[in-house]
């Protein structure tokens, strides 16, 4: 080592490939700017080829709910925050959502169909019409390969296994970044006008997930060290269902289908928790019944319910949710065709993340953010199924438009300062793989995980949550120390992990200390001391910010637009 560090000088580098990545960059590529994805995986194995359900969009196609539109879109939206969304944000989101699917449908997307030939649509968990477009069970694998395929035909350049250590500032402007290339296990500086960060969520801050195992926050964590904010990091949603014991995601579609939660007594629960919208009441309100049911004794031994799919038939289970008969059949042995699934709840989504306007704008000029990893504000204190495929091609794609004005208007920034970040980065790659410490990255994760589902998992509590905050400050001071093990380059997974740590450590602290924050329950934060929303203290978002490396916790006022916040009946 020790020469100087390979350069990579574009206009545009996005950090992520996954779906939010793929839009902007096919965007951007369009528009002539000269654009770089860069990933710590090959795009195809990013997060987004997991969605199973689908994407919203009212475009009225379900026979009998022709009426749906953008407005009961919104609503269904805003009600589902529990009210905590930024209302303009949404109704943009909403508006632009019938293009965005149309759009994905020329670009080659096979959605399934009704009858008539159109585009079908399922019914989802919080929404009042039947508004999810879906490919089977396999929606994003379906659309992330069509968005990389229309890639292939454009002028992009791609850095796979690149895993981004830093970005660069320069006069409080961000001007590149820095990333590890892992088969060589070298550093390199990728100057830029404009950094994209679209990085996913941070699920496996988790001990119980349904997210990949990439997803480690890490550009939340990025931002965060840029100087820029973090908004509503407390508001983590845990999906219902998960395959008990591997938490593999079984999607909401499979309600949606007609698929129905019992207790062990073989009781439809949900009637006394939601009498309305029963299993299809929005994720918040299902986690924690399920959660309260096996609490109280009603669940099956190991803390599970039952999915039973049964009654749907065997034509329609293997028609519209072929994957996830496979997903049964492999990893539980078991057939949903003719026996109910054991599922329990699991960490699944972030709706916080890197504070943005809805041109993906931060605070700070020339980084931007979209998609699972930025907080636009779409989703508040939860997040409706189905609307999270849609932030990221509505969301992605204006972050492009927003980033081609900017940079045509700009000269490419100096490579100096990205070659010295990139020299520094290499310097500390160098010092954590010549660490000795005792401490050793597996263990300090694996009590991570479980400390963030114990203190902050569905159900909190001041005390539990004071404790969680008392590990994460133990468990960062480990960190430090850790050793990494291998102190190979060449393909240092172990490196990689612990860069992953610091990450993911860092996020843990922001959701902890605005979750002790937070007084209050609303959407997926559930404080068992403080069991009710309260508007006049904390209808506000969450702002965490570093101030001399501490995190620091501030407020920002919600954007409020016709929908006036109301108690959430299901
Ligand atoms: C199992 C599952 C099913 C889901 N189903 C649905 C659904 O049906 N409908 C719906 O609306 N939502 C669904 N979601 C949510 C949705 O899939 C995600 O929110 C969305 O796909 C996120 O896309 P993204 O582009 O923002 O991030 P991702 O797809 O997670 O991509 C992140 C990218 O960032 C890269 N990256 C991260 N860190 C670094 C780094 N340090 N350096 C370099 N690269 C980095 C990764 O390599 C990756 O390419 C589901 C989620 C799960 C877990």
């Amino acid at each position: 080592m020790g020469a100087r560090a390979e350069v990579h000088a574009h206009d545009l580098v996005i950090v992520g490939g996954g779906l939010t990545g793929l839009r902007a960059a096919l965007q951007a590529c369009r528009a002539g700017v000269a654009t770089a994805v860069v990933s710590k995986v090959h795009p195809l194995r990013s997060h987004s080829v997991a969605a199973q359900g689908g994407i919203n969009a009212a475009l009225g196609n379900a026979p009998g709910y022709e009426e749906d539109t953008p407005e009961a879109h919104a609503f269904d939206t805003v009600k589902g925050s529990d009210y905590l969304a930024d209302q303009d944000a949404v109704a943009v989101m909403c508006r632009e959502a019938p293009a965005a699917v149309i759009e994905l449908e020329h670009m080659g997307v096979v959605f399934s169909r009704t009858e008539e030939g159109t585009i079908a649509q399922r019914p989802f968990g919080g929404a009042g019409f039947p508004r999810t477009c879906y490919a089977a069970d396999r929606t994003g694998h379906t659309i992330l390969h069509t968005l990389y395929e229309q890639l292939m035909a454009a002028d992009v350049a791609f850095y796979e296994e690149f895993f981004v250590t830093s970005l660069v500032t320069d006069g409080g402007r961000c001007t590149g970044c820095t990333a590890l290339s892992v088969p060589p296990g070298e550093v390199h500086a990728f100057p830029a006008k404009a950094v994209l960060l679209a990085t996913g969520g941070f699920g496996r801050l988790y001990s119980r997930s349904t997210n990949a195992l990439i997803n480690t926050g890490d550009g939340a964590a990025l931002a965060l060290r840029a100087g820029a904010m973090l908004k509503d990091m407390e508001f983590v949603q845990f999906h219902p269902t998960s395959l008990a014991g591997t938490n593999i995601l079984i999607t909401e579609g499979a309600r949606g289908e007609g698929g129905i939660l019992l207790n062990r007594e073989g009781e439809r629960f949900m009637a006394r928790y939601a009498p309305h919208s029963l299993d299809l009441a929005p994720r918040d309100v299902v986690a924690r019944a399920i959660e309260t049911e096996v609490a109280e004794g009603r669940g099956f031994p190991g803390g599970y319910v039952h999915l039973d799919l049964t009654a749907l038939g065997a034509g329609k289970i293997m028609a519209r949710l072929p994957g996830i008969r496979q997903i049964a059949l492999d990893f539980a042995g078991i057939d949903p065709v003719a026996e109910p699934l054991p599922v329990q709840p699991a960490q699944h989504y972030s709706m916080g993340g890197i504070a943005v306007d809805d041109g993906g704008r931060t605070g700070v000029p020339g980084l931007y953010a979209a998609g699972e990893c930025a907080c636009v504000s779409v989703h508040g204190a939860n997040r409706l199924g189905g609307n999270s495929l849609l932030e990221t091609v509505v969301f992605g794609r204006r972050a492009a438009d927003g980033i081609i004005d900017a940079v045509n208007a700009r000269a490419r920034p100096d490579p100096g300062p990205a070659v010295e970040a990139a020299a520094a980065d290499e310097r500390r790659v160098a010092a954590l793989l010549g660490r000795e410490g005792e401490e050793k990255v597996p263990a300090l994760l694996r009590d991570l995980k479980e400390t963030m589902y114990r203190s902050f998992g569905i159900f909190r509590e001041e005390q539990k949550m004071q404790d969680g905050l008392s590990t994460l400050t133990a468990l960062r001071k480990h960190a430090a120390g850790a050793s990494v093990g291998d102190r190979g380059r060449r393909f240092n997974q172990a490196l990689v992990n612990l860069l992953e740590l610091e990450d993911l450590l860092l996020v843990g602290e922001t959701v902890a200390r605005g979750a002790l924050m937070r007084r209050e329950s609303r959407g997926s934060h559930t404080r068992t001391d403080f069991p009710k929303r309260d508007d006049e203290r904390y209808l506000r978002h969450t702002m965490a910010g570093l101030a001399d490396g501490k995190v620091v916790i501030s407020y920002a006022p919600v954007t409020i637009g016709t929908f006036e916040p109301q108690e959430r009946v299901y």
